[in-house]
């Protein structure tokens, strides 16, 4: 038996566009009713025939759902939160997809009224596309999907959620919220700051002009230009919303900077190849552990538009 059969997605962007087209191929008998705030997104969603129904508002969209799950930036989380508190039903699962957990479940735990089971999710799949054009239904492939349940979380409606997941082709994995932030600090929102800072730096420089940075864009920049070109409000609310863990890794990561700085000042050749020697591991480690972009294509069976 399906451990949901009425699911509502709030927010039509890639994120609940690529759920909704999971949804519809894995597990086909879901009714699936969406929403978005965006006139015209909820109008392109009807043209790609995304959902059963497509409510004008998140407080009708979530009536009568067993699972609701917020895929709207984490700056809007409180407001939908509100929105649709009174409209839950009895026993609903209610859920999310956001970047960031810690302040996200501080924000919805005290709107939700009791008998309402909250569980924040993070699938850990994306890319740097918005809008429900750029969803596809094998988004989440073979990719985690981080649960962080609260203290005290029916242990029924997590084994529901997993389960739900788990069909979508996920690998779930449970965290405590906090921990969540701070791993994702590391392996997601440093690599997206570091990418918009140097693709800022390099269109900012005298000296070397902006075509040139355009003509001899090889590997290295144009990868962390693909990067920089993610989403501004989506990456606006990750920074603000999980502050304190980014701010604790990147004081971590100018302490290495400067001493890779200070190992190229004073031409300490060990120092840097001893570095370079442990990252080379580290994207090995990667790799064998089938979790690279290129040796499991993602985690697609269909490819994208890029
Ligand atoms: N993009 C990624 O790679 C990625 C990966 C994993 C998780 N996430 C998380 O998923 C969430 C959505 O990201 P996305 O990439 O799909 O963004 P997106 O910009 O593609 O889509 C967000 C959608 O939410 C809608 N929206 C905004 N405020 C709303 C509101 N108050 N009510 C209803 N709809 C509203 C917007 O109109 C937009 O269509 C974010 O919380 C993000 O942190 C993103
Ligand atoms: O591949 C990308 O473009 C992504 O940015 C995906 C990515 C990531 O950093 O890995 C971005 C944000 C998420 O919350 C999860 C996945």
């Amino acid at each position: 038996m399906l451990a949901f059969s009425r699911v509502a997605i709030i927010g039509m962007g890639l994120i609940g566009s690529s759920l909704a087209r999971a949804i519809r191929a894995q597990l086909p008998t879901v009714r699936l009713t969406v929403t978005d705030a965006d006139p015209a997104v909820r109008s392109r969603v009807l043209d790609l025939d995304l959902a059963d129904d497509v409510a004008d508002n998140a407080a009708t969209a979530v009536i009568d759902a067993d699972l609701v799950i917020l895929a709207v930036p984490l700056g809007a989380f409180a407001a939908v939160g509100v929105t649709i508190a009174a409209d839950l039903a009895p026993g609903a699962v209610v859920s999310d997809v956001g970047s960031a957990k810690a302040a996200v479940t501080e924000a919805l735990a005290s709107l939700m009224p009791p008998g309402v089971h909250l569980i924040p999710a993070h699938p850990v799949a994306g890319t740097e596309k918005s809008g429900p054009d750029a969803g596809f239904a094998s988004l989440f492939h073979n990719r985690w999907c981080i649960l962080t349940p609260p203290e005290g979380t029916d242990p029924t409606a997590l084994a529901r959620l997993t389960d739900f997941w788990t069909r979508l082709g996920a690998r779930v994995e449970i965290m405590d919220a906090k921990h969540h932030d701070l791993v994702l600090a590391v392996t997601s929102h440093l690599p997206h700051l570091i990418a918009y800072s140097i693709v800022g730096t390099a269109s900012d420089l005298e000296g070397v002009t902006q075509s040139e940075v355009i003509k001899y864009s090889a590997g290295g920049f144009r990868d962390f230009t693909r990067i920089a070109a993610s989403d501004p409000t989506m990456w606006r609310d990750v920074f603000l919303t999980n502050k304190d863990a980014v701010l604790e890794i990147l004081q971590r990561f100018t302490e290495d900077l400067t001493a890779l700085q200070r190992a190229i000042r004073w031409g300490d050749a060990d120092t840097l190849h001893h570095r370079f020697a442990a990252s080379r591991a580290i994207r090995k480690a990667i790799i064998d552990a089938g979790q690279d972009a290129d040796t499991v294509n993602f985690g697609r069976d269909i490819a994208p538009p890029r």
